[in-house]
């Protein structure tokens, strides 16, 4: 076995149906007496219900989360909770309100207690992402961790399926990258092969039935073990390349992950072939990066760029700014062989077997 450091995260987790309902002991184990809920607009619905459980240790509803949290939306919130005289951020939603929540934190020091409703995993992390004058800036402080997580399948049966399958595959993003992290340990390869397999298996059920409860647990499980693998180790080319995706080309977020996903692991499949056969007997599958691709496929998701909303002209910039800074990754940084990868993640074929 190599040599290798873990830092355990701090955090509390609540999980499990119905477990909503215990946000007000929560609250109090914080210590927090005045909680500024966020939101995007469109779960505005959601936040208020948070607030009325929270009772007279609601602050307000800030209710204007967007993806990749802009830093004037930042700006806003940080004075509305300044304003309001807040001393807690609950955030209820996906990454981008949780992402909102870190903005707020970063700058007061408040606490977040958050509430997933979608399997991006950021909940588990002390990564932050803010953008300003359209250049997306992530960086890691232990302020933006959140203290507290309720995990409650029930507030994610309105995920529309399409989300939910692609948000599932951006969560075994997090664990496929983190069994061939230059910082791997076998505690995460643990949690991320667990992930991976419980993601994997919940996916098609909640295709089938998307108010599977069960099933619906399942992947939330699977989500939080894939954002702990996020949050404890480095990630590779994979997360490099949708960055650069996202940040410089307006690509959806979830979606660009499930395209390139398979495309990634193909890439590098030969030089980590530990990390595959994890992520191969995860899945059930004979090829890790098909494996993921059929999973993405068979379940109705996108498989190819040019079909959220790529455009090929632009491959050969994505390519280079991909390469712009060396990061580690299992197989060298070839510049050919990335500019192939990105043509056939937007051609959507489905990648050979290693
Ligand atoms: N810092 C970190 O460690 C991480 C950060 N991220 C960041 O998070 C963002 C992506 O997170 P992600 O969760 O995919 O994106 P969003 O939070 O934007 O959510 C994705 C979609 O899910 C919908 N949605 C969320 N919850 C519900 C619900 N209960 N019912 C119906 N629809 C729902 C949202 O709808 P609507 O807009 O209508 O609310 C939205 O359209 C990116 O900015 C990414 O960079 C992701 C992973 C880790
Ligand atoms: O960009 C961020 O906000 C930080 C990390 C991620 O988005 C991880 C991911 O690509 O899913």
């Amino acid at each position: 076995m190599r040599a290798f450091v873990y830092s355990g995260q701090p955090g509390r987790v609540v999980f499990g149906p119905g477990t909503l309902s215990q946000l007000g002991r929560e609250i109090q184990a914080l210590g927090a007496r005045r909680a500024l809920v966020l939101s995007t607009p469109e779960q505005r619905a959601s936040a208020e219900h948070v607030a009325d459980l929270l009772g007279d240790r609601a602050a307000g509803i800030f209710d204007r989360a967007v993806m990749h949290v802009p830093i004037e939306t930042a700006r806003e919130a940080r004075e509305v909770a300044r304003t309001l005289g807040a001393d807690c951020a609950v955030a209820v939603g996906g990454g981008s309100t949780t992402g909102l929540g870190k903005a707020i934190a970063l700058d007061s020091g408040l606490p977040i207690l958050a509430i997933p409703t979608t399997y991006a995993g950021s909940e588990m992390t002390p990564i932050y992402g803010i953008t300003e004058a359209g250049m997306k800036k992530t960086g890691r402080d232990a302020k933006v961790l959140p203290r507290t997580v309720i995990y409650d399948p029930e507030l994610t049966l309105t995920l529309p399926v399409g989300l939910s399958v692609t948000s599932g595959l951006n969560a075994i993003a997090h664990a496929a990258e983190g069994l061939y992290s230059v910082e791997a340990n076998p505690v995460m390869d643990l949690m991320a092969e667990e992930g991976i397999g419980a993601l994997g298996r919940a996916l098609p059920r909640i295709r089938a039935n998307p108010a599977d409860v069960e099933a619906r647990g399942d992947a939330l499980y699977g989500a939080w073990l894939c954002g702990i693998v996020l949050g404890n180790v480095g990630m590779a080319l994979h997360h490099k390349l949708c960055h650069t995706l996202g940040g410089s080309f307006n690509l959806p977020h979830a979606e660009t992950h499930t395209v390139v996903l398979p495309h990634a692991l193909a890439y590098n499949a030969a030089a980590a072939p530990r990390a595959m056969n994890r992520i191969q007997r995860a899945l059930k599958g004979k090829d890790a990066a098909q494996a993921v691709y059929d999973l993405a496929k068979d379940n109705g998701a996108p498989v190819a760029l040019r079909d959220i909303g790529m455009k090929e002209g632009d491959l050969d910039r994505a390519c280079e700014i991909a390469l712009q800074n060396q990061y580690p990754n299992p197989r060298p940084l070839e510049k050919a062989a990335i500019r192939q990868l990105l043509q056939d993640a937007f051609d959507g074929v489905r990648p050979a077997a290693a």
